[in-house]
C-alpha cells in the first residue's frame, strides 16, 4: 500500500479533516519538543487507514445506499492512505524558491521501536507467564476509550471518538501496550521457529479450536462478563440446537423466536447433530451414518442441500451453522496466526464464502448476517455494542459488481484485530462474476477461498443456469479436490482433462495449499426439483470426480444434475431436506390472474394499483418496458421506482431503499417498484402486498420467485398475472411445470370503476406519446444546432430549424408545447378529482338514496376509498377472499343442478338405451324371422326346382 502524502494525522474523508488541526495541535502539546529529532519518514510506523467498521460491512443499522455513500464513490479516499500523528512536518522555502520537508518525531515513532520482539523457543515459559500477568491490566484497560466507542451509531461519531483517542498519545501508549500484550499472548501458542508446518495439512476442526482457545486467551478472559450461560427458557423453541450463547442472544434481540421449518430441519444436520439423510432411501444413509460413527466421527457435520419455499428463512438456515462456527472457533484468527511464523506466505482459511445470483442479494444476505452478529453484542439493550467487542466478531464483506474493485480489495483485508492483524474477513459474500475477476488477479484471496470451511450456494439452480456464471466453474474448480490434483498430475505427466485455455486460465497460482477436506457445502432455493434426490443418489456411486466424466455428463445434463457435478461434496451423501410438496409458494400467497388485451394492461394495472394501495412489485420482461411505464406511472401520480441491470448500481440500490422506507401517508398511499428479474430472487422486502406479473415470466420458477417477493416469513400477500391473449399457451404451460390441476382465481373487477380510469390512462399515455415526440424533436434541433455552430452559420429563433420546411412547421414545436401543457393541465384536474362511482352526486352527499347513504356511512366511519367514492375501502386479498366466499355457493348450485341435470340425461339416456335395445332386440328378432323365412322360401323354391327334374327323371 502506498504510503499517504506527508502531513500530520493524514486522514481523508470529510470526517478526518474536520479533526485534523485539533489533532495536530493536542499532539504537539502532548509531546515536549526537545525529545524530538529529525526523522526519514520511511521510517516511521505509518498504519493503515480502515474504512469505518459500519462502512464495512454495509450491515446493521447502515442502508445499503448509506454503505455505498460511505464509500464516497467520487474521490478514491482511503485509498492506500496511511496514517501516523505526534510527527511534526516542517517545510522550508530555500533561496531558490525550491522546498525542503522535515519530519521531526520523538523515537518511538520509528518503526523498529515499535516491532515487537521475536519470542525464542527457551523463552516460552517465560513469556506464558509473562502473558498470564498482562492479562490483567489488559482487562482494566476494557474501558478504554476505543472500547466506549458505540460503532453501532452513526459512522461520524465513530470515527469521530477513534479519532480523539488518536490525538491523546498517553492513551495511545496504553493502547500500543495492550496490543503488545495480545500478540505476546498468542505467541505463546505458535510452533517454535524451527518447526516445519505443511501448508498442505489441513487443520481438524478440533485442533483449529484448541489453538484458538490458547492464542486468545486474554480475549476470552476479557470476553467473560458477556459469555454468560444464555437462559434457553428465554427461547424454548431454539434449545434443542446448541449454538453460541450470544447467538442465542442476537435471534432473541431480533425477536426470532422460533426457528422456521427449513431451520429447524436444517441446522441440526448442518451442526453434526442428526446424521441420517433427510431422504427417503435411509437404508442407505443409515449405513454411511454407522461407518462414520466407527470411524470414530460420531458429530459428522454435514453438507446440506436445502428446499424450501420463498421466505421461509433460508439464509439463517446455512447462515446460524456458519456464524456458529465462527464464533466458537475463530477459525480465521488462529489458522494465520499459527501459519505465520512457520510459513510466512500462507494466508489464513477463509470461513465461509457465500456465493448468490445478483448484487442485491448477496448485498442483503450480508446485511442479514452481519445484524446478527451486531445483535450478538448486545448483552441487553442499556449495553451499547463497543467497538472492541465488534473487532472479535466475525467480519463479512461482499464482493459485487458495481463497485469499485480497489475498495473491495481492501475490504477483504477486515478491520485489523489485537490478536490477529492480517486475518482478513471470515465471511465472503459474492457474485461469481467479481469474485472470479478478483481472484485471478490475488492468489492470497484464491488460497483463502480453496481453504474455505464453509462454501455455500445461495438461490443454487439459477446460479449453475447454463451459460449464466461462466466464472462460477472457476471458482468451485478452487475448493474442488478432484481438481486441485490436476495440475499437479500434469507435472508427472498424467494430466487428465482437455486442457483447455480456459482451464489453464483457472489454474493459478495458490501458495501449495490444497482444497480443505472438511469444507462444508450448502445448497439452498426454493426452487430446486425433486430429481435432485435422485441424482443424489446416483452421484454416490461415482467413486471419484473427474473431468472426463464431468464432461461427459454434460452433453444431456439437466440443470440439477449440473449442480451436483460441478460442486464437489466432501459428504457422501448430503443431507437432502425438501420442504416443498407444492410449488415453493408461500402459505399466504393468493394467486389471481386478471385476463385482458394487451393494450388494456395498463389500464387494469392502473385500476389495480389505485383500488388497492399499499406496495407493489410489478415485473416486466425487459428493461424497455420499464422505460415505458415508469413515466407513464409517473403521470399517474403513482409513486415508482425502477430497478434492472441498465441502471447504475447506486441508483438501484437507492431505489430499492425507497421502496423499502416507503410509508404509507394520507398524501402518497401507494409505491411501486417496477423491475426485471434482477428482482426476482431472493429480496427480502418488509410488508410488499402485491406482486404483479405484467408480463408472465418463460419459466416456471421465476414465476415463482417473483410471487415470493410477497407473502415472506408467514404474512399474506397477493400476486396478479395479467395475461393477455397471446400468451394464455404461455400460461398453460406454466401451470402445467407447477403440477397445477386447476387454474387459479381470476381477480374481481368492477368494470364501471374500471371505465371512469379508461379516460386518465388514454389521456396519460397521449402525454407520454407527445412528450417522447416532442422530446425527439428537441434532440433533432439541438443536433442541428451544434452541427450549425460548428459549420459557423447562424440560426434564427423565429425561423424553424429546417428552413425548407413549410410554414405550418414553423413554431410547429410551440405549439406541440403548448398542446402537451394543455394535456398536463387537463389530466392533473382530472387526477386532482376523486373518481365518482355512477349514483353518487358531489353535490348532495346525503341525497341519493340507499347507495348515496351507505357512502356516507362509510365516510363517517373513514370506510371509504381515499380515490373511489362510492367503494369501501377493502385490500385485494380480503376482495379475493369474499368473491371466492360468494361464487362457492354458486359453484356447489352450479354443482348440484349439474349432477341433477347429468343424472336426468342419464335416466334419458337409459330409457333411451332401453328403447333402443328393444328395438335392437325387436328389428334383430324380426330379421332372423325374415331371414329364416327368406330361407325357408328359398329352399323350398331350390326344392320346388330341383322336384321337376326329379320329376323328369
Ligand atoms: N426464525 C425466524 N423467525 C422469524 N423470522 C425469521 C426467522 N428466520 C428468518 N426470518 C425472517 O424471514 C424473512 C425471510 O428470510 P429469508 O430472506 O432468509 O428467506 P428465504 O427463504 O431465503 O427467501 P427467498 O427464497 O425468497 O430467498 C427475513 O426477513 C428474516 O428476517
Amino acid at each position: 500500500m502506498a504510503k499517504a502524502a506527508p502531513a500530520t494525522n493524514q486522514r481523508s474523508g470529510s470526517q478526518a479533516k474536520r479533526k485534523k488541526a485539533s489533532s495536530s495541535a493536542k499532539a504537539s502539546s502532548s509531546t515536549p519538543k526537545q525529545e524530538r529529532k529529525t526523522v526519514d519518514p520511511t521510517k516511521l510506523a505509518w498504519s493503515t487507514v480502515h474504512l469505518p467498521s459500519e462502512a464495512q460491512s454495509g450491515g446493521a443499522g447502515v442502508t445499503e445506499s448509506d454503505f455505498f455513500d460511505s464509500l464516497n464513490w467520487d474521490d478514491d479516499d482511503f485509498m492506500g492512505l496511511q496514517e501516523i500523528d505526534d510527527v511534526d512536518v516542517l517545510q522550508e522555502t530555500r533561496d531558490d524558491g525550491s522546498r525542503t520537508i522535515t519530519f521531526r518525531a520523538s523515537e518511538r515513532k520509528l518503526k523498529s521501536k515499535q516491532q515487537q520482539p521475536a519470542v525464542a523457543p527457551s523463552a516460552k515459559k517465560e513469556t506464558e507467564s509473562a502473558a498470564a500477568t498482562k492479562s490483567k491490566p489488559k482487562k482494566q484497560s476494557k474501558k478504554g476509550p476505543i472500547e466506549e466507542v458505540a460503532s453501532d451509531v452513526e459512522p461520524d461519531s465513530a470515527i469521530d471518538a477513534i479519532e480523539s483517542a488518536d490525538v491523546t498519545a498517553a492513551t495511545q501508549d496504553d493502547l500500543e501496550a495492550d496490543s503488545d500484550a495480545c500478540e505476546t499472548a498468542v505467541d505463546v501458542t505458535l510452533p517454535a521457529p524451527g518447526d516445519a508446518v505443511d501448508s498442505d495439512i489441513d487443520f481438524d476442526d478440533d485442533h483449529l479450536a484448541e489453538a484458538f482457545r490458547n492464542a486468545h486467551q486474554l480475549d476470552l478472559q476479557d470476553d467473560q462478563d458477556d459469555q454468560a450461560e444464555f437462559d434457553d427458557k428465554l427461547l424454548p423453541s431454539w434449545s434443542h440446537l446448541p449454538l453460541h450463547s450470544d447467538l442465542k442472544r442476537a435471534l432473541l434481540h431480533k425477536g426470532f423466536n422460533q426457528p422456521t421449518e427449513i431451520q429447524n430441519r436444517s441446522i441440526p444436520f448442518a451442526l453434526g447433530l442428526e446424521q441420517a439423510a433427510a431422504s427417503s432411501d435411509d437404508s442407505e444413509d443409515d449405513n454411511i451414518a454407522a461407518a462414520s460413527t466407527a470411524a470414530g466421527n460420531p458429530r459428522r457435520k454435514r453438507d446440506v442441500v436445502g428446499v424450501s419455499q420463498t421466505g421461509s428463512g433460508k439464509t439463517l438456515a446455512y447462515g446460524l451453522p456458519i456464524l456458529n462456527y465462527l464464533f466458537e472457533n475463530a477459525e480465521n484468527a488462529i489458522a494465520s496466526s499459527s501459519r505465520r511464523t512457520a510459513a510466512d506466505d500462507v494466508p489464513p482459511p477463509l470461513g465461509a464464502l457465500i456465493l448468490c445470483p445478483t448484487r442485491e442479494l448477496a448485498l442483503q444476505v450480508s446485511s442479514h448476517l452481519t445484524d446478527l452478529v451486531r445483535a450478538s453484542c448486545i448483552v441487553d439493550d442499556s449495553t451499547e455494542i463497543t467497538h472492541k467487542k465488534l473487532l472479535r466478531r466475525p467480519q463479512i464483506a461482499v464482493v459485487c459488481g458495481g463497485m469499485s474493485e480497489q475498495k473491495q480489495r481492501r475490504l477483504l483485508d477486515g478491520r485489523s484485530r489485537q490478536g490477529d492483524r492480517n486475518s482478513g474477513v471470515d465471511i465472503i459474500v459474492a457474485t461469481p462474476g467479481r469474485l472470479w475477476e478478483m481472484t485471478r488477479l490475488d492468489d492470497r484471496l484464491a488460497a483463502r477461498i480453496k481453504q474455505t470451511r464453509f462454501l455455500v450456494l445461495d438461490e443454487a439452480d439459477r446460479m449453475v443456469e447454463v451459460g449464466h456464471f461462466a466464472e462460477m466453474e472457476h471458482i468451485l474448480n478452487l475448493v474442488n479436490r478432484s481438481e486441485a490434483r490436476r495440475p499437479s498430475e500434469g507435472k508427472d505427466g498424467q494430466q487428465q482433462g482437455s486442457g483447455s485455455d480456459e482451464d489453464d486460465e483457472a489454474e493459478i497460482e495458490t501458495h501449495g495449499v490444497k482444497p480443505s477436506s472438511s469444507m462444508q457445502t450448502f445448497i439452498f432455493s426454493a426452487t430446486l426439483s425433486k430429481a435432485l434426490q435422485v441424482n443424489l443418489k446416483r452421484r454416490k456411486k461415482l467413486k471419484q470426480f473427474t473431468k472426463k466424466r464431468h464432461l461427459k455428463r454434460q452433453d444431456n445434463a439437466t440443470t440439477l444434475d449440473e449442480l451436483m457435478d460441478r460442486v464437489d461434496f466432501r459428504d457422501a451423501a448430503p443431507a437432502v431436506i425438501d420442504l416443498t410438496p407444492g410449488q415453493g409458494l408461500p402459505e399466504g400467497l393468493m394467486e389471481t390472474k386478471i385476463e385482458c388485451v394487451g393494450k388494456d394492461k395498463d389500464l387494469y394495472l392502473y385500476y389495480f394499483l389505485l383500488r388497492y394501495p399499499g406496495r407493489t412489485l410489478v415485473f416486466v420482461n425487459s428493461i424497455d418496458g420499464i422505460r415505458r411505464l415508469t413515466p407513464l406511472l409517473a403521470q399517474l401520480n403513482v409513486v415508482c421506482y425502477p430497478i434492472h441491470s441498465q441502471l447504475q448500481q447506486k441508483q438501484r440500490l437507492k431505489n430499492l431503499d425507497r421502496f423499502r422506507a416507503f410509508n404509507r401517508t394520507a398524501k402518497t398511499n401507494n409505491c411501486v417498484l417496477l423491475a426485471t428479474d434482477v428482482a426476482a430472487r431472493g429480496l427480502d422486502i418488509p410488508s410488499v402486498e402485491h406482486v404483479v406479473h405484467y408480463q408472465l415470466p418463460r419459466s416456471a420458477d421465476t414465476y415463482v420467485h417473483r410471487s415470493g417477493r410477497t407473502a415472506r416469513a408467514g404474512s399474506t400477500g397477493v400476486a396478479l398475472a395479467l395475461i393477455e391473449p397471446k400468451e394464455k399457451q404461455l400460461w398453460s404451460k406454466l401451470c402445467r411445470a407447477m403440477s397445477r390441476k386447476t387454474d387459479i382465481a381470476t381477480f374481481p373487477i368492477s368494470f364501471s370503476t374500471l371505465s371512469l380510469l379508461r379516460d386518465r390512462v388514454e389521456l396519460a399515455l397521449a402525454i407520454d406519446k407527445q412528450t417522447h415526440s416532442a422530446n425527439k424533436q428537441q434532440h433533432d434541433d439541438n443536433w442541428l444546432a451544434k452541427l450549425a455552430e460548428e459549420a459557423d452559420l447562424a440560426l434564427s429563433d423565429d425561423d424553424d430549424v429546417d428552413p425548407d420546411a413549410p410554414k405550418s412547421r414553423r413554431g410547429g414545436r410551440k405549439v406541440e408545447e403548448a398542446k402537451l401543457n394543455e394535456m398536463k393541465s387537463r389530466l392533473s384536474t382530472m387526477l386532482a378529482r376523486p373518481i365518482t362511482m355512477k349514483g353518487l352526486s358531489h353535490r348532495y352527499l346525503t341525497a341519493g338514496g340507499l347507495q348515496g347513504s351507505a357512502w356516507v356511512d362509510d365516510m363517517v366511519r373513514s370506510q371509504n376509498h381515499g380515490e373511489i367514492l362510492g367503494v369501501e375501502n377493502t385490500d385485494a386479498r380480503t376482495e379475493l377472499q369474499s368473491r371466492q366466499q360468494a361464487e362457492q355457493p354458486s359453484r356447489k348450485k352450479q354443482k348440484t343442478e349439474k349432477g341433477a341435470k347429468a343424472a336426468k340425461v342419464a335416466a334419458v339416456s337409459a330409457d333411451t338405451a332401453k328403447t333402443v335395445a328393444a328395438t335392437a332386440a325387436a328389428s334383430a328378432a324380426a330379421e332372423t324371422m325374415s331371414n329364416k323365412t327368406k330361407k325357408n322360401k328359398k329352399k323350398q323354391h331350390q326344392r320346388q326346382k330341383i322336384k321337376p327334374y326329379q320329376k323328369k327323371e
